[in-house]
C-alpha cells in the first residue's frame, strides 16, 4: 500500500515508527494494516486471533468497519481477544470491552463466539487464570498460533495503546507484573490509574505475537515515546522498565503509530522534517 501521508522510518531489524499528519490518516493506514496481516492470517493459518486493548487506539478502527474493508475481509475467521481488562462489569465505563464493542465490534460480522472477552463476574485472579486457560485451549487447536521461541501464544496481531506513562495494555512502569515470565495472563490490584483491579497479557505473551502495534497520540505522550524509542543507554532518564520500551517482538514486527504531537521529540536524523527518525535498534 503506498502510504503518502506518512512519515516512515525503515525498520533497523524489526521496528517500524510511522508518523501522521491527521488522525484520518493514521486511521486510514491502521485499517490497511490490520487488514492486510489479517488477510495473510486466514491465507496461511486459517484464523486472524487479534488481541484488542483500550484507549484512543479504538476510535481509529472506524475506518475497518466503512468500505471496502466491511465487505472484503473474512470476518468469519476473526478472534477476538482483550490484551488487558479493568475489573469493571461489562456496561461500565471503563471497560474496555464496552470501548470496542461499541466502537468497532458491534458495526462488523464477526461471529459472537469468537469474541472472547474476559470474565467481569469473578475476582480478578479467577477472571486471569480463566482467560489464561481459554487461551492454552485456543492454542491447542491452533486457532490461536504458538510461538517456536517462546512456547507462548503467538497472537497474529496484538494492537496496543500506549498511556501517558509509558504503560501499555495493563503493565505499568516499574510494575513487578513486568517480571513475569511463565504467566500468560496476570492481574494486578494496585493500578496506578483507576480501576486499580486488571487483568492483563504479559510480556512474554506481546512479545511473542507476530505483529505488535503500538499507538501513541497527542501531547501528553511525547515524553513516553520519546523514552520508549530512544537509543541511548537505559539509567536515570532512560528507565529500563518502561513497559513501552520492553516491547521486543521475538520473532515478529512492531509498527508505532504517532501522531505528529506524539512524536514531536523525536530526533530527526538528517533535519529533514520528512525524512526518517532515530530510535532504538533491537
Ligand atoms: O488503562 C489503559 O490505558 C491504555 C491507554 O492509555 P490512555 O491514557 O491512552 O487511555 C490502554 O491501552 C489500555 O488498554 C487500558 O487498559
Amino acid at each position: 500500500m503506498e502510504r503518502e501521508s506518512a512519515t516512515t522510518y525503515e525498520p533497523k531489524r524489526n521496528s517500524e515508527i510511522r508518523v501522521f499528519e491527521s488522525s484520518d490518516e493514521m486511521a486510514t493506514d491502521l485499517a490497511e494494516y490490520i487488514s492486510q496481516i489479517s488477510e495473510i492470517s486466514v491465507k496461511e493459518r486459517g484464523y486472524f486471533a487479534i488481541a484488542l486493548s483500550g484507549g484512543p487506539l479504538v476510535s481509529f478502527l472506524g475506518k475497518l468497519c466503512e468500505a471496502p474493508y466491511n465487505k472484503t475481509l473474512d470476518w468469519s475467521k476473526w478472534y477476538i481477544f482483550w490484551s488487558d481488562e479493568r475489573a469493571v462489569a461489562k456496561n461500565h465505563a471503563d471497560s474496555n470491552y464496552k470501548l470496542t464493542k461499541e466502537g468497532f465490534l458491534a458495526k462488523v460480522p464477526i461471529p459472537n463466539g469468537h469474541v472472547y472477552s474476559i470474565n467481569d463476574n469473578a475476582t480478578v485472579e479467577d477472571a486471569a487464570t480463566g482467560y489464561e486457560f481459554v487461551i492454552r485451549q485456543l492454542v491447542k487447536v491452533r486457532t490461536i498460533g504458538v510461538s517456536e521461541s517462546t512456547d507462548c501464544p503467538k497472537f497474529d496481531l496484538i494492537l496496543l495503546d500506549m498511556g501517558p506513562d509509558g504503560h501499555v495494555a495493563s503493565l505499568f512502569p516499574n510494575h513487578p507484573a513486568l517480571e513475569l515470565n511463565d504467566d500468560w495472563v496476570t492481574y494486578i490490584t494496585d493500578s496506578p490509574q483507576p480501576p486499580p483491579e486488571r487483568i492483563t497479557f504479559t510480556l512474554p505473551v506481546i512479545n511473542s505475537a507476530s505483529n505488535i502495534a503500538i499507538v501513541a497520540t497527542g501531547n501528553d505522550k511525547v515524553k513516553a515515546v520519546n523514552l520508549a524509542v530512544s537509543d541511548g543507554t537505559e539509567g536515570p532518564d532512560i528507565p529500563a522498565s518502561l513497559p513501552a520500551r520492553m516491547v521486543h517482538p521475538t520473532d515478529g514486527k512492531l509498527v508505532w503509530f504517532l501522531d505528529k504531537a506524539a512524536a514531536s521529540s523525536l530526533e530527526v536524523e538528517n533535519g529533514d522534517a520528512s525524512s526518517s527518525y532515530k530510535h532504538h535498534e533491537y
